[in-house]
């Protein structure tokens, strides 16, 4: 879609084609059209993260427990959204190995037992290699951290998500 084709949406359209850039965040997509009209695919991106960034901590959390785990049961039973199916695939998360997945499986678990929310990385953007190691070692940061340093690659989903949809060589 043309950047002006998104400009001139209702916002009834507007919820449908954006409601899942940011992972069952429908109400960020209601929010960020009242920031229409977007000069380009960056300025409609830049709407999304400044929602995400007036958030609580409370918040952010939320964002991230409306995440899929990476190679998690709903992985593995096909219940995926079609974006993160997608994602995890492009990682090689769809072709573990039962040690691989059995690692994966019990790190998500501590990482959720100790923060109360899933572990969330940009998929397109790291292998399995590097999707295991930032598990590990954002196992040992704060809470606080996590909730911040999540909300930043869930940033990095939703643009990718945006690029997808929108022209990026459109602009006003
Ligand atoms: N827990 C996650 O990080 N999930 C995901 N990351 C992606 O890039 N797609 C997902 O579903």
């Amino acid at each position: 879609k043309t950047i002006s084709a998104v400009n001139s949406m209702s916002y009834e359209d507007f919820i449908s084609t954006f409601g899942n850039v940011i992972e069952q965040c429908s109400l960020c997509a209601a929010a960020v059209w009242g920031d229409r009209p977007f000069s380009d695919v960056n300025s409609l991106h830049k709407s999304f993260c400044q929602f995400a960034d007036q958030l609580s901590i409370g918040g952010k959390e939320g964002i991230l427990r409306l995440l899929p785990d990476l190679a998690g049961r709903l992985a593995m039973s096909g219940g995926l959204s079609k974006e993160s199916t997608k994602e995890q695939q492009s990682a090689g998360l769809n072709t573990l190995t039962e040690q691989e997945k059995q690692n994966m499986h019990h790190l998500n678990q501590q990482y959720k037992q100790k923060f109360g929310f899933p572990f969330v990385i940009c998929a397109r953007e790291n292998k399995k290699e590097a999707i295991l190691t930032g598990l590990e070692n954002r196992l040992k940061n704060s809470g606080e951290t996590e909730a911040v340093t999540g909300v930043e690659e869930v940033k990095k989903i939703c643009r990718l998500r945006l690029l997808d949809i929108v022209d990026s060589s459109s602009k006003l």
